[in-house]
């Protein structure tokens, strides 16, 4: 798997020193990109993520689905009255899987992508275009938000992780943007300057600490909004 974009390299890292962020647009090649979103569509292992009592969650989606109207009403009451930061979505942890070996056997065409975001001529893209000749590795997780799901407003700054700047790659197609499920982010204020819509094949870049959030999908919608998402950080990668 290899970078299809000839990514104006002057335009997007002038976009970053002045926005801190970007986008580049048909980030994989096509035939890339059809192998994956058909592995992507026939994945049925994924993990429901949620945050409550100041707590991160990791839930089987597949049970969470199983349980009954009473249980499911009384985990959106708690969602909804958490007073802090939460969030709620599915995963599939690529990093994770990568590390204990099982990516390549179970998803090999996420292993692929997980490879070519860890290749030396993206690792070099990524310090040129962020200024940061530290970067050493990315991690990566596929996210996927269904009806309902969202993440609350943060700025991804985790002590530690030397994370340099966040990168979304969408693998929606025909995302409408009555659905919700945008990334935005925020000026001074508080007030939404900008709002970055799923674009199939379309890598958003930005820089952290930033606030972002993603905007709750709504009620109904029956579309995935999925991606591969992660951070860029310095360093040699200390594994999970
Ligand atoms: O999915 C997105 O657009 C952003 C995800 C994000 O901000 C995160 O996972 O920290
Ligand atoms: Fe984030």
């Amino acid at each position: 798997m290899q970078l299809n974009s000839q990514v104006n390299v002057q335009a997007a890292q002038s976009e970053i020193r002045q926005q801190g962020r970007t986008r580049l647009a048909n980030f994989l090649n096509s035939d890339d990109l059809s192998a994956l979103c058909r592995e992507v569509d026939a994945i049925n292992q994924w993990n429901l993520v949620s945050r409550l009592q100041g707590r991160h969650l990791d839930l089987d989606a597949q049970a969470m689905q199983g349980i009954s109207s009473a249980q499911r009403q009384e985990f959106y009451r708690r969602l909804a009255e958490e007073p802090g930061f939460t969030y709620l979505f599915e995963n599939y942890p690529i990093y994770d899987k990568w590390h204990s070996g099982a990516l390549k056997a179970t998803t090999p065409q996420l292993a692929k992508v997980f490879t070519l975001l860890n290749s030396a001529p993206v690792l070099q893209l990524m310090r040129e275009l962020l200024d940061a000749p530290d970067i050493g590795f990315a991690d990566a997780q596929l996210t996927r938000y269904r009806a309902g799901h969202f993440l609350d407003k943060h700025d991804d700054a985790v002590e530690g992780k030397s994370r340099v700047a966040a990168y979304v790659l969408s693998l929606s197609h025909g995302w409408q943007p009555q659905w919700g499920g945008a990334l935005e982010f925020y000026h001074p204020d508080g007030s939404v300057s900008e709002r970055f819509l799923p674009q199939l094949n379309t890598l958003s870049l930005f820089a952290v600490p930033v606030p972002h959030a993603v905007t709750r999908v709504k009620a109904d919608i029956q579309a995935h909004r999925l991606s591969i998402t992660g951070w860029f950080r310095c360093g040699e990668d200390p594994g999970p």
